[in-house]
């Protein structure tokens, strides 16, 4: 048997996942106590749980450094958090700014993560070139994962069921190793 495959032998089968949805416009109708649809942190959480692993924290926050970045580090500090999932605000406009705030707290940056998102984006017929227009990416803090995907809900979706899921057990064993 190959090493690649011994490592995945060793993966941990329980996993711990906290969601952070970070949207403006979903933010705002919470705080006035309006009805919000959350449709990307929602196909997070069932995919997850379908996956037979847990979600154990789900924030929503705007996209707002501070706010994102207490979001995470509340996230971080809480002892049963095994991977962040976050949703929204990668993308270039002047509000987007998950990325920026996020990646400078890495300990490690995981490149290849968007380097395969983004080409598993462009071979999407729906996407092609608009897959160049996310900075969503991951990394490593105190050897906890953390994903920074888009809001679609398509690019959830994609990021977790190509990426994500079939690969964060053997990701976690790895970030484990000394
Ligand atoms: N939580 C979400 N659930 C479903 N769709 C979302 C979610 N967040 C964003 N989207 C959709 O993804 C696309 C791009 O998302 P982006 O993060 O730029 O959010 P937005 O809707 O512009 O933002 P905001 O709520 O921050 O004002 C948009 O088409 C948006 O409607
Ligand atoms: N797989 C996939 N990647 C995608 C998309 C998508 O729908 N699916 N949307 C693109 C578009 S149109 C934009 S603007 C950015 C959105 O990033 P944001 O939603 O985090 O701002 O992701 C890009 N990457």
């Amino acid at each position: 048997m190959s090493s690649h495959k011994q490592h995945r032998q060793h993966a941990p089968t329980n996993i711990n996942f906290y969601v952070i949805t970070i949207s403006t416009s979903r933010y705002e109708k919470m705080m006035k106590k309006e009805p919000v649809i959350d449709e990307s942190g929602d196909i997070i959480k069932q995919l997850i749980i379908q996956s037979n692993y847990n979600v154990v924290g789900y924030d929503l926050v705007p996209d707002e450094k501070v706010k994102i970045l207490k979001a995470f580090a509340n996230a971080l500090d809480n002892s049963q958090t095994d991977v962040i999932i976050s949703t929204g605000g990668t993308g270039y406009t002047q509000s987007d700014v998950t990325v920026e705030t996020i990646r400078r707290i890495f300990d490690r940056e995981i490149e290849g993560f968007s380097d395969v998102f983004r080409l598993v984006s462009y071979n999407d017929p729906e996407v092609r070139s608009a897959s160049y227009l996310t900075k969503a990416t991951a990394g490593i803090v105190n050897g906890k994962v953390i994903f920074l995907l888009p809001g679609s809900p398509d690019a959830v979706r994609l990021a977790m069921r190509e990426l994500i899921l079939p690969e964060v057990g053997h990701l976690l064993y790895i970030v484990r190793r000394k």
